[in-house]
């Protein structure tokens, strides 16, 4: 059974909300979740700034949240449908790529904040079309060969993978780009970011900084990929502890003496920088066999053999084939382009959006937003959304009523 048509407020004028004095400037939508009733939005220039304050019914008071995730950018008005532990905000007049986003005000990761910073958080995180791939977390000492076994997984599928850019404060090697290899960062920077939530996991690993940004990850997503991170084993073993399901490969030498010989070979390193890196294989090797971290090791032995075990455990773990056949390009995620007319309610986990646009002919289109199966979320983008769009005369569905 449908409930009723949600508390919708769209493009509330200034003043009054249900009888509450608003503490100051104009605002434009509220939503209530609980005890709590949210307004976001506030005039500027013509447009909104996306701001949130809240009013706690039980203490009778408003209320500044500290606001995290990464805010929308300002916009022509906006619709809030709540929902049980975040908003959802549908943006108008914004590209088909920004119109969707998601107030999180009492999610897991927001009472995790809340309980941190011991202040009010509410989170932005932006809402996506279809679901991400599950990510591949490769680790292994340094000189196993991570980077050449992926460069040829990127190679020979472009356009299945994409490889996660982590941030890190050592120097770049001499072929090395900004922005491909790593984001070559600054340390007081980085600690800086992080503490600002914008990683997914850090390490320091052979006396410098490396982290995935959460960021990284969302990008490879965003462009229909599946995810490759090159991370050390405490970057693996944060991640696993993290909400994002991954696969884990750990990747070791055939020998300590074959690792010191790839690793010298290679002619990056300076004799310090590899004697430290041959310290740490050791327990690093150590933790990658015995840490239940894994879900598989390979040996890189001889490299195209190592490399067909990669690409079998892949296909056969994520993809269900049974031959590596080349697999179609992952399609973009789908976008919804919403016009600026529209009104919005809600049956359940159904979010019905009634698109009227008038020219010589009106004509009037229901877009259906399902938002039963969310996944992530602050501090990354809300993905899981689905969408169906329903010209209501041609096929005589003329009203939400009409949905079970
Ligand atoms: N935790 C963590 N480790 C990383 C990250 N990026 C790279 N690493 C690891 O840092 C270690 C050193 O990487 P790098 O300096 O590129 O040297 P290489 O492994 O010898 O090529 C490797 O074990 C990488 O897997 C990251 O974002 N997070
Ligand atoms: N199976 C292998 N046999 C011999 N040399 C290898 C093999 N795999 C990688 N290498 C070489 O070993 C060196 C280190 O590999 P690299 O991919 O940079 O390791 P990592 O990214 O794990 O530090 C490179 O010069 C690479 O060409």
């Amino acid at each position: 059974m449908g409930e009723a048509p949600a508390l919708l407020v769209d493009d509330l004028q200034d003043g009054a909300l249900n009888g509450l004095e608003l503490e100051n400037g104009p605002c434009k939508t509220t939503a209530t979740v609980g005890d709590k009733t949210y307004v976001i939005g506030g005039a500027d220039d013509g447009t909104l700034s996306v701001q949130v304050q809240n009013f706690d019914r039980n203490l009778g008071e408003w209320v500044r949240p500290t606001v995290q995730g990464t805010k929308p950018v300002a916009c022509k008005g906006l619709s809030a449908v709540p929902l049980e532990d975040r908003i959802l905000i549908l943006k108008k007049g914004s590209k088909s790529d920004d119109q969707i986003w998601f107030l999180e005000v009492d999610t897991q990761y927001v009472r995790q904040q809340q309980k941190l910073l011991g202040t009010e958080v509410v989170a932005w995180s932006k809402g996506v079309i279809g679901n991400a791939e599950k990510p591949v977390v490769i680790s292994g000492p340094s000189g196993v060969g991570k980077g050449t076994l992926i460069s040829m997984l990127m190679k020979e599928f472009p356009s299945m993978f994409g490889f996660s850019v982590s941030h890190t404060t050592r120097a770049p090697r001499g072929m090395e780009k900004d922005g491909v290899h790593y984001h070559f960062t600054e340390k007081s920077i980085m600690e800086k970011e992080i503490k600002e939530g914008k990683f997914l996991e850090f390490a320091s690993v052979h006396g410098n900084l490396y982290g995935t940004s959460v960021e990284a990850v969302e990008l490879v997503a965003d462009a229909g990929k599946r995810c490759i991170l090159d991370i050390d084993v405490q970057g693996a073993r944060s991640v696993r502890a993290s909400s994002l399901e991954a696969i884990f490969i750990f990747i070791c030498p055939p020998s300590m003496e074959e690792l010191e010989k790839r690793l010298r070979d290679r002619g990056t390193e300076t004799e310090e920088q590899i004697l430290k890196r041959l310290r740490n294989a050791q327990a690093e090797i150590e933790q990658g066999k015995s840490s239940r971290i894994f879900d598989f090791i390979l040996y890189n032995d001889k490299l195209e053999d190592c490399y067909e075990r990669l690409k079998s455990i892949i296909v056969q773990k994520l993809l269900g084939l049974d031959g590596f056949v080349t697999a179609p390009p992952k399609s973009v995620p789908r976008e919804i382009d919403l016009p600026m007319d529209y009104s919005v309610s809600k049956i359940d986990s159904k979010i019905i959006i009634n698109c009227i646009s008038s020219g010589e002919k009106e004509s009037k289109n229901l877009i259906m937003l399902d938002v039963s199966s969310l996944k992530g979320g602050a501090p990354g983008r809300t993905r899981g959304l689905n969408f169906q769009a329903i010209d209501s005369f041609s096929t005589g569905f003329n009203g939400i009523d009409q949905l079970s």
